[in-house]
């Protein structure tokens, strides 16, 4: 059933043109809370909140497609992508989405994920990933695909695991992780679905700054944001692109392809098998 749901901001942005209120049109009652946006002097955060790990189910990741529209429609410059579950930013895809799946919710799970890494990794907006928490496989993803990565320091790792669980990182995964950290430490951390802490995301550029609390690093995300910002907004986002361009190019050209691949691997006997392993791996823990 489609809902119509409001966000209310106060009146003290100067740089979103907007009304008081915002509204966005999602497909479902459950959306509202998946996703909070709040209005801050000159931009905005977009913080995730689907407890208990943020995974990213078909619902979550079209309310941060929905999000993201929102704030460009109200001509948004900037934002700060987090968490407001504590101590995870997000585990990464929603297994459960995967597993055992049907056909037609898989290909708009799959394909509503496409638009989100194009939407995000393809903003002419500046972003500020702040990783308040775990960043595996997706929540990794969604964090290369910010201008600038802050993380809290403490146990949290970040890293594209896909491997552990006996799948691969697509391709569109793979050059979003080579522009941030290059050939040689992808291809290594890729293969052996290495999980950084954050002292060692840093040391290979996997995040630009750690900080020792949640304090510390929103205001480092907040000052980083507004260097970003302090660029003007043209050069900067052709600048970007100069490095995503391609990339981005390259799954806008192969959707189709992509989309076919991956339902055909995710479908197979051995991915299937994989998936239900890791599952309950996950589930005996608790
Ligand atoms: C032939 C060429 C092929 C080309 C390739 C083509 C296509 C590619 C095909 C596939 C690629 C698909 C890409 C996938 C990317 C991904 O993102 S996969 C997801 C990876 N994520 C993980 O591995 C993280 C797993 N989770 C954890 O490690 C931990 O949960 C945590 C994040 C470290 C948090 O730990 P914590 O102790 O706080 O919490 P719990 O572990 O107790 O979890 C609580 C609760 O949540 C459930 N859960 C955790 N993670 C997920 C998840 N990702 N999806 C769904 N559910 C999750 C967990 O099971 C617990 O549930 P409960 O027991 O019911 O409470």
């Amino acid at each position: 059933m489609m809902s119509l749901v409001t966000f209310t901001r106060n009146n003290a942005l100067p740089l979103l043109r907007t009304s008081i209120t915002v509204r966005i049109q999602l497909n479902s009652a459950s959306l509202s809370s998946l996703v909070r946006l709040e209005e801050k002097q000159g931009y905005a955060v977009v913080a995730m909140h689907k407890p208990p790990v943020n995974s990213l189910s078909l619902e979550m990741i079209q309310a941060l497609s929905e999000s993201l529209s929102e704030l460009e429609k109200n001509k948004c410059k900037g934002f700060i992508l987090t968490s407001a579950c504590p101590g995870i930013f997000s585990a990464g895809l929603d297994i459960r989405e995967m597993y055992q799946p049907t056909e037609e919710r898989l290909k708009e799970f799959w394909s509503s994920l496409q638009t989100l890494w194009l939407q995000l990794y393809g903003s002419k907006m500046a972003s500020v990933a702040l990783i308040n928490g775990h960043a595996p496989a997706g929540g990794c993803l969604l964090a290369m695909c910010c201008d600038s990565r802050i993380m809290v320091n403490g146990k949290s790792k970040i890293g594209l695991n896909e491997t552990k669980l006996g799948i691969v990182a697509p391709f569109w995964f793979k050059d979003t992780f080579v522009n941030t950290i290059g050939v040689r430490q992808s291809e290594r951390a890729l293969q052996l679905g290495s999980l950084f802490t954050p002292d060692e995301a840093l040391k290979i550029g996997l995040v630009d700054r750690v900080l020792p609390d949640p304090e510390a690093a929103t205001a480092v995300a907040e000052s980083e944001l507004k260097e970003f910002l302090q660029i003007p907004a043209m050069a900067r986002y052709l600048s970007k692109m100069r490095i995503r361009e391609a990339a981005l190019k390259d799954l806008l050209e192969n959707r189709e392809k992509d989309l076919n691949t991956f339902v055909n691997f995710a479908t197979t006997d051995a991915v299937q098998k994989g998936l239900g392993i890791y599952l309950q791996s996950l589930a005996k823990k608790n």
